[in-house]
């Protein structure tokens, strides 16, 4: 992998891949985005955990170097659950019932996490890369186009996930930082 190049994103969700498309063109180098539409199965774990398995089932199936993501979902009041379980959750409850999870505890903050894990190859140990954005969460606003965005508000934003046009959310979401670090790590890696 050398700046500039390109690399395998193993994702089944769309608008992920949108986000990340934008995110990496972005910067002093662009690195182009070839996905793999495949739904990886995920382990029970830490995000960490969950991360890493995936990326290496994820490298495994495609016989090359790949990156995959898990996005979790943590409130503080739950000790940090739904956390990576949160799509399960989604699907069940919907926004609705992700804010009625919070009803009569005293916080509704929640942290978002999104975890890249990077892998050079079938058998290698995956590298990980995080990002976090603090926020609270809140009744539906704005479009329900992506997953929790309409009931996750960004500290001190004012505005849900889903009420920010892409281009602010992807400057300061938690996806956003973990590819910044992700690019970072790239870019030291010696041309090949
Ligand atoms: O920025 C986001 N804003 C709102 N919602 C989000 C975001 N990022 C992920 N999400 C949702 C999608 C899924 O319901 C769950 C994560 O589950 P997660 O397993 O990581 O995603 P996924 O299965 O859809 O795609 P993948 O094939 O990459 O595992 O949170
Ligand atoms: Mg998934």
């Amino acid at each position: 992998m050398t700046p500039g190049k390109r690399l395998v994103f193993v994702t089944g969700n769309a608008n992920k891949l949108k986000e990340v498309k934008q995110i990496l063109s972005e910067g002093g180098h662009p690195i182009e985005i070839d996905s793999r539409s495949l739904d990886i199965p995920e382990i029970q774990g830490t995000t960490i955990e969950v991360a890493s398995d995936k990326c290496k089932r994820a490298a495994e199936l495609i016989g090359g170097p790949c990156i995959t993501e898990d996005t979790a979902l943590c409130y503080v009041a739950l000790k940090g659950l739904p956390g990576p379980y949160i799509k399960h959750f989604m699907t069940e409850l919907g926004h609705e019932g992700l804010n009625a999870l919070l009803v009569g505890f005293p916080t509704k903050a929640a942290e978002a996490v999104c975890t890249f894990a990077y892998s050079a190859g079938p058998g290698t140990e995956p590298i990980i890369f995080e990002g976090r954005t603090d926020g609270t969460i809140v009744p539906p606003r704005g479009p329900k186009i992506f997953g929790w965005d309409a009931i996750f508000e960004p500290l001190g934003t004012g505005q849900t996930y889903a009420e920010m046009p892409s281009d602010q959310k992807n400057k300061m979401s938690h996806r956003y930082k973990a590819l910044d670090k992700l690019r970072t790590y790239l870019q030291s890696l010696p041309a090949s």
